[in-house]
């Protein structure tokens, strides 16, 4: 995330650590949500076949054991059938990674909620996005979880011809712009926005932003909108 600030640890204790395996060690690669007590939402493009995954819940500061991380494997990773890796811009950049045991809900391990189908933000909902990605492009990553406050763009904005255009479908959300930006590493994770009942719902899934820097002017974070999948996310749910 570039220009956010450490957010308060376990504020967000849906946040999850996708980890890659490589070699013996793993390291994180991606975000994610936990939506279930045994399946997290994470980003299509995160996933790349004969790679191995861990999940790490309850994670805040990459550097240190604070004793608040539980670790899981994963039995299953569902890619949306309709994504493709060469056309980010069509889309469907989501996968259900279902893991081999619940963990623990507790005050830094928490389910998120998400919101009803077909459900379109009202403009100026605030919105934050959380992860461990660069802090600017080609730049470091955090240790400690960042967040930052993204007000979102809306579609008739940021589908113009010198935002970005064709390439933002109407099952994405834009939001955040030339100072507040995901960045490589945020893939995956929440968008979190407030509802009106007070409780947070994760509206996106951090999808892309400019390959010439993340907070590109006119190139906000484009995220996938979770209302656009609800009813695939549930089909999964039951079936697998
Ligand atoms: C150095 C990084 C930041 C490059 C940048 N990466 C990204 O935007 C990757 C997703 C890439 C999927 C496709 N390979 N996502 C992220 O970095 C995220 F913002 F989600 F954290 C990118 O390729 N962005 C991109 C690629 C294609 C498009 C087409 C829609 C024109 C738009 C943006």
């Amino acid at each position: 995330i570039v220009n956010g600030v450490d957010a308060r640890p376990h504020s967000w204790p849906w946040q999850i650590s996708l980890q890659v395996k490589h070699g013996s060690r793993y390291h994180h690669t991606c975000g994610g949500t936990l939506i279930g007590p045994r399946w997290v939402l994470t980003a299509g493009h995160c996933i790349w076949p004969g790679d191995v995954y861990r999940v790490v819940l309850g994670e805040h500061d990459m550097s240190q054991q604070e004793g608040t991380e539980q670790i899981r494997d994963i039995l299953r990773i569902i890619v949306h059938p309709k994504w493709d890796i060469d056309h980010v811009a069509n889309g469907n950049d989501l996968a259900l990674l279902k893991l081999d045991k619940s963990p623990i809900m507790n005050d830094s391990v928490g389910v998120a909620c998400l919101p009803e189908a077909a459900e379109i933000l009202t403009h100026g909902t605030p919105c934050y996005i959380s992860g461990w990605g660069n802090l600017y492009t080609h730049g470091p990553m955090p240790d400690k979880l960042q967040q930052a406050l993204l007000p979102v763009v809306e579609h008739s904005v940021c589908s113009r011809s010198d935002w970005w255009g064709i390439n933002v479908k109407s099952t994405m959300i834009c939001a955040g712009g030339d100072i507040v930006a995901g960045c490589n590493g945020d893939s995956g994770g929440p968008l979190n926005c407030l509802g009106q009942d007070g409780r947070w719902y994760v509206q996106g899934v951090t999808s892309f932003v400019s390959s010439r820097v993340c907070n590109e002017v006119k190139k906000p974070t484009v995220f996938t909108r979770t209302s656009a999948f609800i009813d695939c996310i549930l089909k999964n749910y039951e079936n697998v």
